[in-house]
């Protein structure tokens, strides 16, 4: 075994943070000059579960998002991810987190330049050194896994449907087989019937593959029928967290006007309707 397989391996035995945490916000806070974005702010997200993450625009969703991936530096606080505190790493330990983690990006964010298998093949070159041929095999086999046509490899992204775009870019995302993906709002721009497609193909990569996913989305179909857990921001901080039954109980006045608003009344019709 060489020194970086090892490494590589004893990254992927780390202890989680106690009780199969997979990642661990404590008591962060990032400010833009004089804005506090997030306060404070604590999050566990659990091994093997989607974890819908919401809240009002501008509240700061992304920015958490770009924090926990190394993007945005917090003023104060710790995020562990894998049990290991992300801010003692060395660079090279830090390479092996990052190798564990897949984001898609808003707007799926393909390079368009870049056929579909080409867009899945670079975060396999950045990370990793393989054989042409054995980086094509590997990457149509994402391609198929996220249920992509094998002639959709070779298009090029304004070639492809919204619905394919967000599938070639979770291929993507799933390229280095992460433990856990960052989606930002994976299914917007989507119809319905593509976004519970979406919604249904996360689902199944959770239940066969292990699959932690930590979801920003303002979609009410994801949050109520994809996600395990929810947690809504606000506040600068986690102001809620629970099941989507906790949600439809819970009496905080933004959580209650979205999850039992007009709007929710149409996905969720309330018993007494
Ligand atoms: N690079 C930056 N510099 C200064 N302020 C920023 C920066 N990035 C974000 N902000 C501010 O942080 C706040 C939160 O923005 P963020 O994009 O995280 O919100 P959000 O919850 O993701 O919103 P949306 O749901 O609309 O995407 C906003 O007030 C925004 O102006």
């Amino acid at each position: 075994m060489t020194e970086h397989q090892h490494d590589n391996e004893a990254a992927r035995q780390a202890p989680a943070g106690g009780d199969d945490i997979i990642l661990q916000a404590e008591g962060v806070t990032v400010r833009f000059g004089t804005n506090t974005v997030l306060e404070n702010l604590s999050l566990d997200v659990y091994r093997g579960e989607i974890l819908g993450f919401v809240g009002a625009s501008g509240t700061g969703k992304s920015v958490l998002l770009r924090t926990i991936l190394g993007l945005v530096p917090k003023a104060s606080g710790t995020i562990r991810m894998f049990g290991r505190n992300l801010a003692e790493l060395s660079d090279q330990e830090r390479m092996l987190i990052d190798m564990r983690q897949g984001v898609l990006f808003q707007h799926g964010a393909l390079f368009s330049a870049l056929t579909v298998l080409e867009n899945i093949q670079v975060p396999m070159r950045e990370y990793i050194d393989l054989p042409k041929k054995l980086m094509d095999e590997l990457a149509l086999l994402k391609v198929e896994l996220v249920g992509l046509p094998r002639a959709a490899a070779n298009k090029y992204p304004s070639e492809l449907s919204g619905g394919m775009i967000k599938r070639a870019a979770l291929a993507r995302a799933l390229a280095l087989d992460p433990d856990i993906v960052f989606l930002d709002e994976p299914t917007s721009g989507l119809d319905p019937i593509g976004a519970a497609e979406f919604d249904e193909l996360v689902i199944k990569m959770r239940d066969t593959m292990g699959l932690t996913v930590y979801m920003v989305t303002h979609d009410l179909d994801s949050l109520l029928t994809a996600c395990d857990r929810i947690a809504v921001l606000g506040q600068k901080r986690v102001l809620v967290e629970g099941t989507a039954q906790d949600m439809m109980q819970c009496d905080e006045p933004w959580v209650k006007s979205y999850f039992r608003g007009k709007r929710a009344r149409r996905i969720v019709p309330s018993e007494d309707a």
